[in-house]
C-alpha cells in the first residue's frame, strides 16, 4: 500500500523551503507541498486556515518568515503579523485537522548573555522586533495546539535565496578585504541539512503521539565559530577550489552599526534533539565547504 505522506510547506523561494523541496524529492514516501503567496499570505492570515484545512495535508511545516533582520526594526506591524499572526492561524488549522504543526524559529530570542550555549530551558529575551516576532510565533503555536515541535535554528545558509555565505562570495569578487564581526558567536547551519533534520522530526511526530517528541528543540550546525570566523573558512574553502576570497579583517560590533542588535552568544546547544529524535546535523565546516562547491560549479 503506498503511504505517501502529504507535508505543507510555507513559503516557495525561501532556502528552508527549497531545501526541504530537493532532499524529499529523492524520497518515495514524502510530498513536499510548498505554498506560498497567494494561496497561504502570512500577512493576511485571515485566509490561512481554510486554505490548509483545503489542502488536507498529513503535517504543516511553517517555514516561511519575515527574515529582513533590520528592515523589521522600522516595519514592526508587518514582522508582528507574518512571524506571530501566521504561524498561529497554520497551527489553528492544524490543530483542526488534527495533524502535527512544526514551527522554525531563531537563536535571536535569546539576549546572548549567557556565557555557554543555550538550552530549550533558558529564559527567552529577544534584542530586536524580529526576535520578538519569531517569540510570538511559537507562543501562538504552543497555545493552539500540543501536537507541535518548535524548531529553532539559526546562521543559515544554503545555495538558494540569500544568507551570508553568498554575500561574502559575492562581495569578495569585487573586494580584497572586508570587516567583519567577531564577537557575535554562532552555529553556521546548511539549509540542506535543516532540510534532513525536520524531514526526520516530522516523521517522528506523525508516527507517535508521545508528548515527549513535542515542544522546543535547539536545530543547528555541530561546531561553533564566529561570523569573522564562518567568513575565513568560507573563503579558504573557496579560495582551494580557484573561486574569489577577501582577507577577514575581525572587527567589534561596535565598529559595523546596524539598525537591529545581534546577540553575542547565539550558540544553541543541541543535546536534546539528539536525545529524544536521534537526529544530530553535520559540522558547518563540511557542510560550508558542500554549499561552497556548489556555488562555484
Ligand atoms: N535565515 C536564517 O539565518 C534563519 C532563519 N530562521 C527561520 O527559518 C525559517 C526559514 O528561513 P529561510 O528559509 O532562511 O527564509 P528566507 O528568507 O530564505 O525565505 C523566507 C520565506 O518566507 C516567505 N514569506 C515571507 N513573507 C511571506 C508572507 N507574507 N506570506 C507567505 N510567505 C512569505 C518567502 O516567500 P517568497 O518565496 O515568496 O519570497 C520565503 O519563501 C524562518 O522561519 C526563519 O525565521 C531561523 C534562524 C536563522
Ligand atoms: C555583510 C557583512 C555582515 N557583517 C555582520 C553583520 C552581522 O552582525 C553579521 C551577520 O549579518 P547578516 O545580516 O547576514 O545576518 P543576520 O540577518 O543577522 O542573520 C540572522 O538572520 C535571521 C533570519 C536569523 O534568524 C539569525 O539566526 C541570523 O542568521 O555579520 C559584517 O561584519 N561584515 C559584512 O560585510
Amino acid at each position: 500500500m503506498s503511504m505517501r505522506r502529504r507535508y505543507l510547506v510555507t513559503g516557495l523561494q525561501g532556502q528552508v523551503v527549497q531545501s526541504l523541496v530537493e532532499r524529499a524529492a529523492a524520497r518515495q514516501d514524502v510530498e513536499i507541498l510548498a505554498v506560498g503567496r497567494p494561496q497561504i499570505d502570512l500577512a493576511a492570515p485571515d485566509g490561512i486556515v481554510d486554505a490548509v484545512l483545503a489542502l488536507k495535508p498529513d503535517i504543516v511545516i511553517s517555514a516561511a518568515a519575515y527574515t529582513a533582520v533590520d528592515q523589521a526594526e522600522s516595519d514592526e506591524a508587518a514582522a508582528l503579523t507574518v512571524n506571530g499572526q501566521g504561524p498561529a492561524a497554520l497551527a489553528k488549522a492544524a490543530a483542526m485537522l488534527d495533524i502535527p504543526v512544526l514551527q522554525i524559529s531563531t537563536d535571536y530570542v535569546f539576549d546572548g548573555s549567557k556565557p555557554a550555549p543555550y538550552l530549550e530551558s533558558d529564559p527567552v529575551a529577544p534584542l530586536g522586533v524580529y526576535g520578538r516576532s519569531k517569540l510570538e510565533g511559537e507562543r501562538a503555536v504552543a497555545a493552539a495546539t500540543d501536537n507541535h515541535a518548535i524548531l529553532r535554528t539559526a546562521w543559515v545558509y544554503s545555495p538558494f535565496g540569500k544568507n551570508f555565505l553568498k554575500t561574502m562570495l559575492k562581495l569578495a569578487e569585487t573586494r580584497d578585504e572586508l570587516n567583519v564581526v567577531d564577537d557575535q558567536r554562532g552555529n553556521p547551519t546548511s539549509a540542506l541539512d535543516i532540510a534532513d533534520a525536520v524531514l526526520a522530526v516530522a516523521s517522528n511526530l506523525i508516527a507517535s503521539r508521545d508528548a515527549a517528541l513535542r515542544g522546543v528543540f535547539h536545530m543547528t550546525g555541530s561546531g561553533e565559530a564566529s561570523w569573522a570566523e564562518f567568513a575565513a573558512e568560507i573563503f579558504r574553502i573557496s579560495a582551494e577550489r580557484g573561486g574569489p576570497s577577501a582577507k577577514v579583517n575581525p572587527i567589534p560590533s561596535s565598529a559595523y552599526p546596524t539598525p537591529a542588535k545581534r546577540p553575542a552568544n547565539s550558540r544553541l546547544d543541541c543535546g536534546k534533539l539528539t536525545a529524544v529524535h536521534g537526529v544530530t546535523l553535520p559540522s558547518w565546516q563540511a557542510s560550508t565547504a558542500e554549499v561552497v562547491a556548489r556555488m562555484l560549479s
